[in-house]
């Protein structure tokens, strides 16, 4: 009994236990002496966005004009210099954008070549020549599928019949343009769609006619642009067809080779960089991966592949977030949160492990970086700033986090660099209070954590309300406190300390030990100073030990001996909270 039907007859839907019945594996060419894994890339490619048709096709709402020609001025600002602009043949609004941008002075940069796709058919090729008249630069690009499945299926054609198609379109093309009109500097692209699924000589000899058709020259070569239609298999099968085509194509100088792979198997960008090793000259794709179906090859994520290893991608895509809005805005689909290295979480670590390493590498980053600009941080393979983007965004916090990322943030947005136990004793506490809220932390909310727990904003149990030091020596202080204590029971009340010791600190220890029957110490002290010039204030971190445990106080204050006294009283309200009510 056929799987697809259970013991009553009834058929079963979902995946196939043994889905070999069904989907037959990719059968790539022999190519043992391939020469693609043994090459590196070393410059971009020639770049074609093709946004504003494949990229358009496939919207649920295609663009509108206006948003067209803001999604094709942002194109040419980042500096793509061969854009597809639509398919004129289809629609009046396709064909009334094309003849708008060539209408428009100025619009269409000198150093721009648009693009429009027409099938292998006289009419629409004579339409789609039509809208180009008066362009500068200009070229048509011809599609006929080749593969098997089309040929039998969507046309009925024989191998010859679709060769021949394939011929007609080209002479028709070249009938309507560079035969009848020079005024425009015309180029000539063909497709063999559904190239990476047709038979590979089969492919060179359409590729062969079409170019004896078309006459090339080493000047103005033939763009011969071979698709992964749908993209059938790893990423190595496509290099294959690519470097046997490159290799075999004859009049080679006379030829472009472009790749327009798909996405259909997640792999795309490794295609359209296998592709460049097997002797492509040019890719084509859209910004963020947009396009028919899963999308074309992502143009950001290679421009920045390239960029992250040293070679320029000829885009410049600095202000990515503004690139991201606009394609947004007129595709109406988000960039996902996690798209390689657009995604508003690319550069945002919230685990502890992550945050700990990149502080520890932005530190010292920051401090080499005038003699040795090597970007190498670890898990951040590009720099934010290159993007306009700030580190702000990179750690962020919630119960995954650690004592390095609250440490970060507390130090570059409130200039607070907590001693490394202090470090320890506060990311507990984020931790804690994370966990409990079961969400990220704003920034907003972990200063006023930092301030509440060691009462920088609302006083503790005990809390300074004035000081008078008066020195008898360099090791001997005597000093006056005016301290309030806050009463469990009793209202408040202000007691007055006196305290000998060989600094304020100590003093004020001595006199709180004394006043109030108490028995602790001070072990780590650190300081430093926020701010600069009249704003300047001290930070002071104080390790208060009380019954063998560690509490940490902080002060911050203008004097920066009260910000020492006021992290004592900090400390010891702390170490209170757990003394018998
Ligand atoms: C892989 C790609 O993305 S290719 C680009 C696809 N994009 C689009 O199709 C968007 C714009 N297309 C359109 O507006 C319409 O398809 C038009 C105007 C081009 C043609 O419309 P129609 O004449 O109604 O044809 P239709 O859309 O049904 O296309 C299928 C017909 O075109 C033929 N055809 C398909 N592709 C081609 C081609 N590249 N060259 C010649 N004929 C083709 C099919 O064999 C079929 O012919 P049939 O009706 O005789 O069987
Ligand atoms: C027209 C061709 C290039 C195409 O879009 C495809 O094959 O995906």
């Amino acid at each position: 009994m056929s799987s697809r039907f259970d013991a009553v007859g009834r058929l079963v839907k979902g995946m196939l236990k043994d889905p070999s019945k069904k989907y037959k594996p990719f059968q790539g060419i022999k190519l043992p002496h391939r020469q693609w894994p043994n090459r590196v890339i070393t410059k971009a490619p020639r770049w074609l966005s093709t946004d504003l048709r494949d990229g358009n096709q496939a919207l649920p709402d295609p663009m509108t004009g206006p948003e067209k020609l803001k999604y094709f001025k942002m194109l040419c600002d980042i500096g793509l210099k061969e854009i597809e602009v639509g398919f004129p043949s289809a629609s009046q609004t396709d064909f009334a954008f094309v003849r708008h941008l060539i209408e428009s002075p100025g619009l269409i940069p000198d150093d721009v070549t648009i693009q429009v796709l027409t099938p292998a058919r006289e009419h629409l090729i004579k339409r789609t020549v039509e809208s180009l008249r008066g362009a500068k630069n200009a070229t048509i690009h011809l599609y006929n599928a080749v593969s098997p499945l089309f040929r039998d299926v969507v046309f009925r054609n024989s191998k010859k019949e679709t060769l021949d198609l394939a011929i007609f379109g080209t002479k028709t093309v070249r009938q309507y343009s560079k035969n009848s009109d020079d005024s425009v500097n015309w180029r000539f692209e063909y497709s063999p769609e559904c190239f990476s699924d047709a038979e590979p000589d089969f492919v060179l000899d359409v590729c062969n006619e079409v170019k004896a058709a078309w006459e090339p020259s080493a000047a103005n070569p033939i763009i011969f642009n071979l698709p992964a239609t749908v993209e059938m298999a790893t990423p190595n099968t496509y290099a294959d067809l690519v470097e046997h085509f490159h290799t075999n194509i004859t009049e080679r100088e006379k030829v472009c080779i472009s790749l327009h792979p798909h996405n259909d198997r997640g792999t795309a960008v490794a295609a359209a960089e296998l592709g460049q090793l097997a002797g492509a000259d040019r890719v084509e794709g859209c910004l963020f991966g947009n396009g028919e179906r899963t999308g074309n090859v992502d143009l950001v994520t290679l421009a920045f592949n390239l960029y992250t290893q040293g070679i320029s991608p000829k885009i410049d895509l600095s202000n990515l977030e503004d690139v991201i809005r606009i394609c947004e805005e007129c595709n109406k689909i988000n960039v996902h949160p996690r798209h390689p290295y657009a995604g508003n979480l690319v550069f945002t670590a919230f685990s502890g492990s992550h945050q700990d390493a990149i502080s520890k590498g932005l530190k010292l980053y920051d401090e080499r970086k005038a003699t040795d600009p090597t970007w190498k941080i670890p898990y951040l393979p590009l720099d934010p700033h290159d993007v306009n983007s700030e580190y702000a965004a990179i750690i962020r916090v919630n119960s995954q986090s650690g004592k390095g990322g609250v440490a970060y943030l507390l130090k570059s947005n409130f200039d607070l660099d907590l001693p490394r136990p202090l470090q320890v004793e506060f990311g507990q506490a984020v931790k804690e209070f994370s966990d409990k809220k079961a969400k990220e932390l704003t920034i907003a909310e972990l200063r006023d954590l930092f301030f509440t727990n060691y009462f920088l904003e609302f006083p503790g149990r005990f809390s300074l309300q004035d000081y008078t030091l008066r020195s008898s020596g360099p090791e001997s202080k005597q000093i006056e406190c005016v301290v309030n204590v806050k009463g469990v029971k009793d209202a408040d009340s202000r007691r007055v300390v006196e305290g000998y010791g060989n600094g304020p600190l100590s003093a004020l220890v001595d006199g709180l030990c004394r006043s109030f029957d108490l028995n602790f110490d001070i072990g780590k002290y650190s300081e430093h100073a926020i701010g600069s010039g009249n704003g300047v204030k001290a930070a002071s971190y104080v390790e208060v030990l009380c019954e063998g445990k560690s509490y940490w106080g902080v002060g911050i204050d203008a004097d920066v001996t009260s910000a020492g006294l006021k992290a004592v009283l900090s400390g010891i309200s702390r170490a209170s909270a757990e003394w018998s009510q």
